[in-house]
């Protein structure tokens, strides 16, 4: 299968409307992908909190609209990144849209683990409470979003759910890009599932994006990688080497489903 990740460049000088369209163009042109990936926040920027509150969107609105028509221009799955959702009975959430190859919205998952400490997302957001896998034909897709990616049991329930391929938008500074890659291998071996991560470019917020969208395999083979900038990262692989890897070297059958108690000494 091919998977196309669009690491789209995220400014606070640009647009919302402008980068939707530039995005929508660069979906379009993933011409024979089976499988296209946008980053997180990418219409309002993960780090540009004041513009969140007004660049909120309904999971019928612009963003939602424009790649509904991408998909289905390009025949594939596209997983359009997350938008701050504005739920009319609730707080905001960072959910993501995953829509099949006729355009249709089949998913939303919303971010479980909210970024930012005592600031951000981790304020102004609502948590999601849901774990969201979909079957795509090629391969079952396990859904995550950026933070996430520091907690391995979210992992470990997406693995409980058949997941094989795990994708995972973000919005990652450049600060900790060290992080990103590790974390981003490490769930790839632990689950031995794909891992594809895709992440922003460009400075928005005042936080300048590592970039570094990468791509690996259920051994831990990083198979793609981009640099800093904006880029389209395509690669091919085989989902059924999941099945292979996990039946060759089935180390979760050794999983102790009750951990033992501590020892009192
Ligand atoms: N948008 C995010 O979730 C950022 C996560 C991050 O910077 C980190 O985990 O480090």
């Amino acid at each position: 299968m091919r998977a196309s990740l669009i690491q789209l460049a995220v400014s606070d000088a640009e647009p919302a409307a402008e980068r939707r369209a530039r995005a929508a163009a660069l979906v379009r042109a993933q011409d024979g992908a089976d499988l296209v990936v946008l980053p997180e926040l990418w219409p309002v920027g993960g780090f540009a909190y004041d513009a969140w509150s007004d660049g909120a969107e309904p999971l019928d609105g612009p963003t939602a609209e424009t790649m509904s028509a991408a998909a289905r221009a390009v025949g594939c799955w596209l997983h359009a990144g997350s938008i701050v959702e504005r739920d009319p009975d609730g707080p905001i959430y960072n959910t993501s849209l995953l829509f099949a190859p006729d355009g249709e919205l089949v998913r939303t998952y919303r971010k479980i683990h909210r970024f930012g400490f005592d600031t951000g997302e981790a304020v102004v957001m609502g948590a999601g409470q849901e774990i969201v896998t979909a079957d795509a034909g090629f391969a079952t897709l396990g859904l995550a979003t950026c933070y996430d990616l520091r907690f391995p049991e979210l992992f470990r329930a997406l693995l409980d759910a058949d997941a094989e391929l795990l994708v995972i938008p973000a919005a990652w500074p450049a600060r900790r890009a060290e992080h990103w890659n590790l974390l981003s291998r490490a769930r790839a071996v632990e689950e031995q599932a794909y891992v594809l991560a895709c992440n922003t470019a460009g400075t928005h917020g005042g936080v300048e994006q590592a970039g570094r969208s990468l791509v690996v395999d259920p051994w831990g083979r990083v198979l793609a990688e981009a640099g800093p900038d904006e880029q389209v990262l395509t690669v091919e692989f085989d989902p059924a080497e999941v099945a292979k890897c996990r039946a060759e070297f089935p180390v979760h059958r050794d999983r102790l489903l009750g951990i033992p108690a501590p020892v009192q000494r």
